[in-house]
This record gives structure tokens, C-alpha cells and sequence, in this order.
């Protein structure tokens, strides 16, 4: 299996090439140069099977001959030993035809350790086979941050910093990352937002000086290993309700595009989809680019949801590239006009390529609190915010025939002010983290400034 940039102009690589580069060097994000498919017999031979095995069956192909088959599965049943739940990522009813699937079970109670688990694993058996080591520079708006610090804590092959928005994430979510007392993670505070994290990395990739001297690595989801981890837990949801004898739509509290690109990429290889509805919070870029109106970038309100607020979402470059018939030129002029213009406008012919696979909606911060509030009422199921948008939107756009399955992309004690303020309860964190608030914190506060943010990470790679 080969990989190819999104904008044509960087070498193919294979799956652990392009797990371990994170980025192309044309700037643009890695795509399987092929989505491999599976027939229905093999779909249907899913169910049943353990969230280990759906994950070996769906993720092999993509892997190639990057890691053995023994292997592969080794690591897998590594990954997700450490989850909460025997199902990993239990489904449950919330009224006759919605359904929440619950993917905070894992180590940092949201849905990153999936794919974070997994390749951390998978770093750790490629660099030690390369006899190598890489620094992972990542950007978060609260749960990549602490996922990626989980994984990769410890490790001795790499040096982790993970830039946050100042002030701009949860508590418990700033807790996450700074109370890790491993000295190859680093906690940084940018005086900035979200974007201008995930800018940040991205210059320094752009950087070949910096990223070949420090042997730079990423662990977004501009990382592809990412997003095809994401995969599996879309097919496990989907046989469970009856697939592939029978559709299914899915509900996605996006941001970053990452998950439920994963869904696209579920829906490509067989899985029959109906429908993929993004749910966006007052950060709406994303619906009203699927609504017609054009890439824009806004400024960035903070949300009670804040793992959302996001304008610059790194994924929608692939929704993009497939959507314009895989023309890599195409893409890299539109990132070209975001960079210097702030959006840009999408052709007719990509909207309606668009259009057939995504549907979208857009929730407000009072919405959000009702919907928390209502869905505690009606199912007895405490909702995080960011849960709570897709829950709204996924019942909005729910058809009667078809089962609607809303991503719970986090667990509502990550997020305990506006979930009491939305329901009257505290959600208690789980026992393992229950001294959480009492643990000592590490961090650096850090400008906003490619330079500093540079020289603070030399200063500070492990020698
Ligand atoms: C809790 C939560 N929900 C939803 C999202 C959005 O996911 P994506 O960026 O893959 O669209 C994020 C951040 O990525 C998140 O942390
Ligand atoms: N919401 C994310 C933002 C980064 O997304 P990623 O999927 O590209 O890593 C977060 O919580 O950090």
C-alpha cells in the first residue's frame, strides 16, 4: 500500500514512511493511494468478533508490509488493553433509532486514545527497529495533547512537545498534560488559539532545517495512521446495529475533520453509510462551507465544546482532494488562497462531490446546554458538550428508517463546569484519575513566535 500527498508534489511513501513523516513536504497531508474494499461476506464475518480482530481485518490492508501480521496483531492487543471497557467502544440506545457510541474509554477519556494508543505502539516498534528517534511536535485544543502524552510518555525513542491555546482548554484537560512527570513530555502554553497551534506545527514542518535536524514526527491527525485507526470503530458500530445487511448513518462532533474523515474512508472500503452529518459548534466554518457559502476563516469563539474551536480544519484538505477527483493542483491553489486570503471558494463540481458524502449542522452554546440536560431526562446518559453537539444534530437529521449513530467523542468529567451547569450533576473523574486536581503541574508559557518555540525545543530535546 502506497501513500500520496494531497497535493501531488512529495514523494509515495509507505504506511510506516508516512506515519513517521506526519506531514509532506509539499505541505500537503498523506492519502492511501488506493482505499482498499471489503465484500460484504467479509463485513458481515465481522460481527461477533473483538474490537482486537475488527481493528486486524480493517486496518491490515492499509498497513502493508510495514509491520508483520504477528505483529500487527501484537501491538493492536497492546493498544487497547489498557481500555476501560471490554467492548472499547460500546454502543448504547439512547431512543428507538439513535444510538451513541462511546469512544471515552480508553486512558485520557476521549476518543484520540484509539488511534494515539495505536500508534504509539507503532512507533515504538519502528524507531526501535531504524535504531532511531524523532521529536513529536503536536497541537491540541485539549484531548490530542494528553492522548499523545499517554502514549508516548516514557518512551525513550522520542521527546514529545504539545502546544495548547492558553486558558483555552478545560482544566481537567490542562491537567492531563502538565501533570505528567516524564521528562521526555513537555507541556507548552501559546499565547494564542487553537489555529495558531496547529500553524505553528505546521511552519516547522515547512522548515526542512528544523524538521531534518530534530527528526521532527506528528501525531495530529495530518498524521494518517491517525485517521485509519479511527476507522475500526465505525465498522464495529455499524455490524453490531446490522450491516452490512443493513444502513447505517453517523453523526460526528468534528473540528479538525479527522474522525469523520474516517468515516468517509469506512464508507469508501464497503461499509454501507447513508448518511455522514458533520455537527459543528458557534465555530461553524465547516457547515457553512457545506452549506454553500464558502471556506472562511473566522475568528475563533471559545465554546463550552473548546475541543472544537477550530477555524483551520487540517482534514477538510483531504475531504478536498477527493471532492476535486484527486487533482493535487487543484488543492494545493486552495491552500494556497487560504494561507494568503483566509478562505476560498469551492468549485460547483467539488460542492456536489461534496454533497453526496456529507451532510452538516451547526448548534449553539444554550443548545448545547439543553441538549445535555434533555438526553439526561430521556435516556440517562450524561452527555460532554462536544457529545452533546453531535446528539443534537444526529436527532435533528435522523431518518425514521435508517439507525443514526452519534460519535460520544469524550467523557463529560473532562468538561465538569458546563456539564453541572447544563444538568445539576458533577461528573466524578474516574478512580484511576480521582487525585488528579492534586497532582503538581509542569508547563511553559510561550509566544506565539515560530523562533522562540523553535529554540525552546532544541534547548530542550533529550541529547
Ligand atoms: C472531544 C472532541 N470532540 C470532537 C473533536 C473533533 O474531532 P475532529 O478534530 O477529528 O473533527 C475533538 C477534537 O478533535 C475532540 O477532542
Ligand atoms: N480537537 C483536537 C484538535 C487536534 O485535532 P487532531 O485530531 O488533528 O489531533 C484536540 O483535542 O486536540
Amino acid at each position: 500500500m502506497k501513500y500520496i500527498s494531497t497535493r501531488g508534489q512529495a514523494p509515495e511513501l509507505t504506511f510506516e514512511e508516512a506515519m513517521l513523516t506526519g506531514l509532506a513536504r509539499d505541505g500537503g497531508l498523506y492519502v492511501p493511494a488506493e482505499i482498499p474494499t471489503m465484500t460484504k461476506d467479509e463485513i458481515a464475518d465481522l460481527a461477533g468478533k473483538s474490537y482486537e480482530e475488527v481493528a486486524y481485518r480493517v486496518m491490515r490492508p492499509f498497513v502493508g508490509d510495514s509491520f508483520s501480521g504477528d505483529e500487527f496483531r501484537a501491538i493492536i492487543d497492546r493498544a487497547y488493553a489498557v481500555f476501560g471497557h471490554d467492548a472499547r467502544a460500546p454502543l448504547v440506545q439512547l431512543n428507538e433509532n439513535h444510538y451513541l457510541l462511546e469512544l471515552f474509554h480508553g486512558p485520557t477519556l476521549a476518543f484520540k486514545d484509539f488511534a494515539m494508543q495505536l500508534i504509539g505502539q507503532l512507533f515504538q516498534v519502528a524507531l526501535k527497529r531504524r535504531n532511531d528517534r524523532v521529536t513529536i511536535v503536536g497541537a491540541t485544543s485539549g484531548d490530542t495533547g494528553s492522548a499523545a502524552m499517554e502514549a508516548f510518555k516514557g518512551l525513550d525513542a522520542v521527546d514529545v512537545f504539545i502546544l495548547f491555546p492558553d486558558g483555552r482548554v478545560s482544566e481537567v484537560q490542562r491537567r492531563q498534560m502538565t501533570t505528567p512527570q516524564e521528562s521526555n513530555v513537555h507541556a507548552l502554553a501559546l499565547d494564542g488559539d487553537f489555529d495558531d497551534c496547529q500553524a505553528a506545527v505546521k511552519e516547522m514542518f515547512n522548515d526542512f532545517g528544523f524538521r531534518d535536524g530534530v527528526k521532527l514526527a506528528g501525531v495530529n491527525s495530518i498524521n494518517i495512521a491517525r485517521v485509519l485507526a479511527q476507522v475500526v470503530y465505525y465498522f464495529t458500530s455499524a455490524v453490531s446495529l446490522g450491516a452490512p445487511h443493513r444502513k447505517v448513518s453517523f453523526t460526528v462532533p468534528t473540528g479538525n475533520f479527522g474522525d469523520i474523515f474516517a468515516g468517509f474512508i469506512a464508507k469508501q472500503m464497503g461499509l454501507p453509510i447513508d448518511r455522514l452529518v458533520v455537527a459543528t459548534n458557534q465555530n461553524d466554518i465547516l457547515h457553512r462551507c457545506l452549506s454553500g457559502q464558502g471556506y472562511h476563516k473566522g475568528e475563533t469563539i471559545p465554546s463550552i465544546s473548546p475541543s472544537m474551536d477550530i477555524q483551520v480544519s487540517s482534514n477538510f484538505e483531504r475531504a478536498l482532494y477527493f471532492a476535486y477527483g484527486r487533482d493535487g493542483n487543484a488543492v494545493a491553489q486552495l491552500m494556497d488562497e487560504l494561507k494568503s486570503g483566509g478562505g476560498f471558494e469551492v468549485s460547483r463540481g467539488a460542492m456536489e462531490a461534496l454533497g453526496e458524502q456529507y451532510d452538516s449542522g451547526r448548534v449553539s452554546e444554550d443548545e448545547t446546554l439543553a441538549t445535555i440536560k434533555s438526553t439526561l431526562a430521556s435516556s440517562g446518559e450524561l452527555l460532554c458538550p462536544h457529545s452533546a453537539v453531535g446528539v443534537m444534530v444526529g436527532e435533528a437529521q435522523r431518518d425514521a428508517a435508517i439507525p443514526m449513530i452519534t460519535l460520544a467523542t469524550a467523557h463529560p468529567a473532562k468538561f465538569p463546569a458546563a456539564v453541572e451547569e447544563a444538568s445539576g450533576v458533577h461528573p466524578p473523574l474516574p478512580s484511576r484519575m480521582s487525585d488528579l486536581y492534586e497532582r503538581s503541574e509542569r508547563m511553559t508559557r510561550v509566544a506565539n513566535d515560530l523562533g522562540v518555540l523553535q529554540s525552546h525545543i532544541k534547548e530542550h530535546i533529550a541529547k
